[in-house]
């Protein structure tokens, strides 16, 4: 285990030599400085689990003088030492946000036991917060629905590269889930406490996009009548979202690359150059490599925002995805109008599962949406569906009859819709596909959904937990 570090502020020399010689052998890692300035430029460098901090530094020997900065160092705990009669101080110091204070002379057995003490609270407060950040990490992969092998190779990728600082370029068709996938990436780095910025540069004008992003000074152009910070300014410490980058104009794309290069910028009518730390995840439907071969997108600033791609497919070369896609936001839908979960019918959900989603997950969101707004009693019936789409009825005709003719459009024997895959992979869409329509067919009671099944009620609820139906 690596021993817990002590940074010891105090001007008395040997109250400093005494005191650290004393804390290593106690089998601390000390550290000393004289002065509040000598405190935060060890604090640069050297991590430190606890401050024991005298209160009259240099150069001013003011109490107050610390006291007032005390609040920019309690994210660990301070111990305070305290002279002879300066009582209403250390009370205010634990005001302000100290973990305890000592008075001098300092009994080395109330040391000992005081840092322990404070030093089992940090550890307990990091193991807390590393356990939360885990937690969201987790959740930020729940957020990405789907048991497709497209998606369990992307809920792989994103929680591999999340933690590291490398450039995500997301491509795939309009509506498979990109920004999901970016949202998912920030909330399982490290910068998942700090902003997410999300930029749509189609949507932005060519001649306000360059204000948008680097912010502009004080009468920059007309209509400037204050300074704003640019969005990449915003997105400072956290992850700046470059949707249908694609889209970025020549003159932008050139600027970009320079941000990315350099790590700064100049706001538009600014002579300062800021300086960010921001990691850049961008999205596509487009095809950038082809538009490079074009000549409409820079080269030189495709390579620098690649990093590592991630490709989304189409939802009709995932239909497995689909039943899960459809309990997902019947739930959300359900928890946002706090009621209890709709569910399709057998041919309702057939008739999710046949039609075709050129919008992708966006579509079939939007349709279970409108649908499920207009359907009674907890159930989603191809009569509700037919008022919305009222070639409902003859789709399912069509696709009923054609269904000797055309394994892949049968109802009630889902097709392996993909041959090259293994045979897992396989196994298991098939899987969710027939317990989602035998639920659909029972609705939703289970013990009905099994004996169909011939699964035994307990197997068919392990099912469903393990796909996440
Ligand atoms: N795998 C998924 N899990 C959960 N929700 C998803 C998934 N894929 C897409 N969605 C949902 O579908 C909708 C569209 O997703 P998103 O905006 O991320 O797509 P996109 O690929 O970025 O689209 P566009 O290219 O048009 O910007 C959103 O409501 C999103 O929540």
């Amino acid at each position: 285990m690596t021993p817990s570090r002590i940074l010891l502020i105090d001007d008395e020399p040997a109250f400093r030599t005494l005191s650290s010689q004393w804390l290593a052998s106690e089998g601390y890692q000390v550290q000393t400085g004289a002065s509040l300035s000598e405190l935060q430029s060890r604090l640069d460098e050297f991590d430190a689990d606890l401050i024991l901090l005298d209160l009259s530094l240099p150069p001013h020997f003011d109490p107050q003088h610390t006291l007032a900065a005390l609040p920019q160092f309690i994210e660990r705990p301070v111990i305070i030492l305290t002279g002879h009669g300066e009582r209403e101080l250390a009370l205010e110091a634990l005001r302000q946000g100290a973990w305890d204070f000592l008075a001098k002379p300092i009994d080395p057995d109330m040391l000992a036991v005081v840092v322990k003490r404070a030093l089992t609270k940090h550890h307990l407060v990091r193991e807390l917060n590393n356990l939360k950040s885990n937690q969201g990490g987790k959740q930020a992969l729940e957020t990405l629905i789907g048991a497709s092998p497209s998606m369990n190779t992307i809920r792989a990728l994103v929680s591999r590269i999340a933690p590291t600082d490398v450039r995500v370029l997301v491509t795939g068709p309009s509506g498979t889930g990109k920004e999901v996938i970016s949202r998912a990436i920030h909330d399982l780095s490290n910068r998942a406490n700090q902003p997410f910025i999300s930029v749509h540069c189609g949507a932005i004008p060519a001649d306000l996009l360059e204000s948008e992003l680097f912010g502009h000074t004080k009468g920059a152009f007309t209509g400037a009548d204050k300074a704003r910070d640019g969005l990449l300014k915003l997105a400072d410490g956290g992850t700046l979202f470059l949707d249908e980058i694609g889209d970025m104009p020549w003159a932008m794309q050139v600027k970009l690359l320079r941000v990315l290069q350099e790590g700064s910028f100049y706001p538009v009518g600014g002579r300062a150059l800021e300086t960010i730390d921001v990691r850049l995840v961008s999205a596509t439907n487009a095809d950038l490599a082809e538009k490079v071969r074009l000549g409409e997108f820079r080269e030189d600033l495709y390579y620098r925002i690649k990093g590592v791609n991630i490709e989304t497919r189409p939802l009709d070369e995932r239909s497995e995805d689909i039943p899960l896609l459809i309990n997902h936001f019947l739930a959300l839908q359900a928890t946002a109008f706090q009621q209890a979960p709709q569910h399709p019918d057998s041919q309702a959900f057939n008739w999710f599962m046949q039609r075709r989603w050129p919008g992708n997950v966006r579509e079939l969101k939007s349709a279970l949406d409108s649908v499920a707004a207009i359907a009674r009693n907890g159930v989603i019936t191809l009569d509700d569906i037919a008022l919305l789409y009222p070639d409902a009825q003859t789709d399912n005709q069509v696709s009923t009859s054609s269904a000797s003719t055309d394994s892949a459009n049968r109802p009630d024997q889902p097709s392996m819709a993909h041959p090259d895959q293994s045979l897992d992979a396989q196994v298991r869409a098939l899987e969710i596909t027939l317990i989602s329509q035998a639920l659909a067919q029972h609705n939703n009671n289970r013990t009905h959904a099994a004996q169909a099944l011939g699964l035994s009620r307990q197997g068919l609820l392990k099912k469903i937990e393990r796909y996440g139906l």
